[in-house]
């Protein structure tokens, strides 16, 4: 979808391995010695632009118009082709973009699909009833391909993926710097303070979620409090991925249910 299917499985494998060690750098202390986890993730990072320059290059040599891919890189670099020089993306800007959309893309997603499996592997009464909600849509689709149309009557695998979302959040916090002296909650921040938004917290709150460490996807039946679920965030830097997951997910839990029964 970003830079197209890989060919060479050794490259793919490369990839993924690289991807790994950056997400783990962005937790790690930065200390730039070799062998620690913030030096493997400079480099690894340093290994996927140069592979992106790389792909890049052979796209351009073969011509872009010519070169007939689907993917983000493709419609990027036709984009900065067409654009006026002033508005046209550098290589630069377009390398950081794929960087960005990989990393913030791949590892949460995955993990998020990991954590709903565990959830419903670990309430097979409710992994059930989904099983039979998705097979009788499935039978009224005649188990034609999915569309966006099949995913909106989804209700239910849908507050399925919410829940795991909250109960997993997968982003734990989001930290910020207070822009100017406020007040939230009776709180007095002061301009240039660090704060954290403690998403883990709100969604653990048992005055927001009743039994909040019990999984119940039915619990988003009732009408919410505004910024009680922030597993895309919100304001401004919401997930720009959040529709993408969110399908990639229903489509996910769709298949697994109505082809396996499974237990943890
Ligand atoms: C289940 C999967 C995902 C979760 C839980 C997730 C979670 C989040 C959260 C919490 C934020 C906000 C961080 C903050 O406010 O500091 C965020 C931002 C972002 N996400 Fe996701 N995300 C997911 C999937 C994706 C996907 C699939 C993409 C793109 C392909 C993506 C791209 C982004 C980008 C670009 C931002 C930064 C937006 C900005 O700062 O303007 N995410 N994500």
């Amino acid at each position: 979808m970003l830079i197209g299917p890989r060919d060479d499985t050794r490259e793919l494998e490369q990839l993924q391995s690289d991807v790994m060690d950056v997400t783990q750098a962005m937790l790690a202390l930065p200390i730039r010695l070799p062998r620690t986890r913030f030096y493997r993730g400079l480099q690894a990072r340093k290994r996927i632009m140069d592979a992106l320059r790389q792909e890049i290059s052979t796209r351009r040599e073969n011509g872009l118009k010519l070169d007939h891919r689907d993917d983000f890189l493709q419609t990027l670099l036709l984009k900065s082709h067409m654009d006026s020089p002033e508005e046209a993306l550098t290589d630069e800007q377009i390398l950081d973009n794929i960087l960005t959309l990989i990393i913030a893309g791949q590892v949460t997603t995955a993990t998020a699909i990991t954590w709903m499996v565990k959830y419903l592997g670990d309430n097979t009464d409710l992994q059930e009833k989904l099983r039979s909600v998705q097979l009788d849509l499935a039978s009224k689709h005649n188990d034609a391909p999915l569309t966006l149309q099949h995913l909106n009557t989804m209700d239910y695998a849908y507050k399925t993926v919410k829940e795991s979302l909250r109960m997993a959040t997968i982003v734990s916090w989001f930290p910020r710097v207070a822009l100017k002296d406020c007040q939230v909650a009776g709180f007095h921040i002061k301009k240039d303070w660090l704060v954290n938004v403690d998403a883990r917290s709100i969604h653990y709150d048992p005055t927001i979620y009743d039994s909040p460490t019990v999984f119940d996807p039915s619990r988003f039946n009732d009408d919410m409090k505004p910024y009680s679920f922030l597993a895309f965030g919100a304001g401004s830097r919401t997930c720009l991925g959040m529709n993408l997951a969110k399908i990639m997910m229903l489509i996910f839990l769709h298949r697994l249910v109505t082809n396996f029964r499974f237990q943890l």
